[in-house]
């Protein structure tokens, strides 16, 4: 693994009308490690992952991936590079599990080609990795929610990318599988992926994230999740009293 960062962002700044989301944000996203996006609901840690994915150009700033401006890259290029699940990702209720999972593979596909042994093999093996053999041949829209939240991280992993972008992907998964995600995170960044994921849960983030951002109040802090995560950042940031015992967070209300 190289030193140099797999995304790098110089200066990314998104103002709203009246607000300021983020300043001249500075962030590198390494191969090996998972860097958690935590803050309050409209803080902007969607419109941070859009920009950092490519989707939406940052306002000010920018952004390279894998040693290449991220604007300079045409989609299927950067889709190769970097996969991105959002927050709420819709699938055509008919197609099969199988059959959605394969779509992961449409940036690796030769143009205008049929998916290849190689396509259907990393498919196969993003099925098989997040225990989705038995759902293969049902249509996604049968399935609950967690299930096609399931299908949609298989999809991700089937494009092989060398950066994921995943936007609250616990959401709706049950403790359980909410504590699988993060072990295939953590797999994947021992394969070598840089991994950055938004994510409301603030035991989850502190016990799965290298590094953070805090995004609150048109600030953003960034660093090692042990320094980021604090009570006293997170309780000045979600505007509560925060406060750590036996390694857990726990919080109140303020008065
Ligand atoms: N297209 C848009 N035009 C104007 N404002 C927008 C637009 N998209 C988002 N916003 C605003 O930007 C702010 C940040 O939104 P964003 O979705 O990034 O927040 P978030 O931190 O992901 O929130 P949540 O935790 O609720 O998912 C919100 O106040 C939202 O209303």
């Amino acid at each position: 693994m190289t030193d140099a960062p797999a995304l790098a962002a110089r200066g990314l700044s998104h103002r709203l009308a009246d607000r300021v989301l983020y300043d001249g944000l500075d962030l590198d996203l390494r191969r090996g490690r998972i860097c958690v996006v935590a803050g309050p609901n409209g803080a902007g840690k969607s419109t941070l992952l859009r920009a950092l994915a490519g989707l939406d150009r940052p306002q000010a700033g920018r952004i390279e991936l894998l040693g290449d401006s991220l604007a300079a890259l045409s989609p299927a290029a950067r889709a190769r590079r970097l996969a991105y699940l959002p927050q709420h990702c819709p699938a055509e209720p008919d197609l099969l599990v199988r059959e959605v999972v394969l779509l992961g593979r449409l940036p690796n596909l030769p143009r205008f080609g049929p998916p290849r042994d190689v396509d259907a093999a990393a498919a196969a093996a993003a099925l098989a990795r997040l225990g989705l053999g038995a759902f293969a041949d049902r249509p996604v829209g049968q399935l609950s929610g967690g299930e096609r939240q399931r299908v949609m991280l298989a999809r991700m992993l089937a494009a092989e990318a060398a950066v994921v972008i995943l936007d609250e992907p616990a959401a709706g998964l049950d403790i359980g599988h909410a504590l699988g995600l993060y072990r295939h995170l953590r797999a994947l960044a021992g394969e070598g992926v840089a991994v950055l994921v938004a994510e409301h849960d603030l035991d989850l983030a502190r016990r799965h994230a290298d590094d953070a951002v805090l995004l609150a109040a048109g600030r953003a802090r960034v660093g090692p999740c042990s320094a980021v995560f604090s009570p006293e950042h997170l309780g000045a940031a979600f505007g509560v009293v925060a406060r750590e015992r036996d390694g857990r967070l726990w919080f109140e209300a303020s008065t």
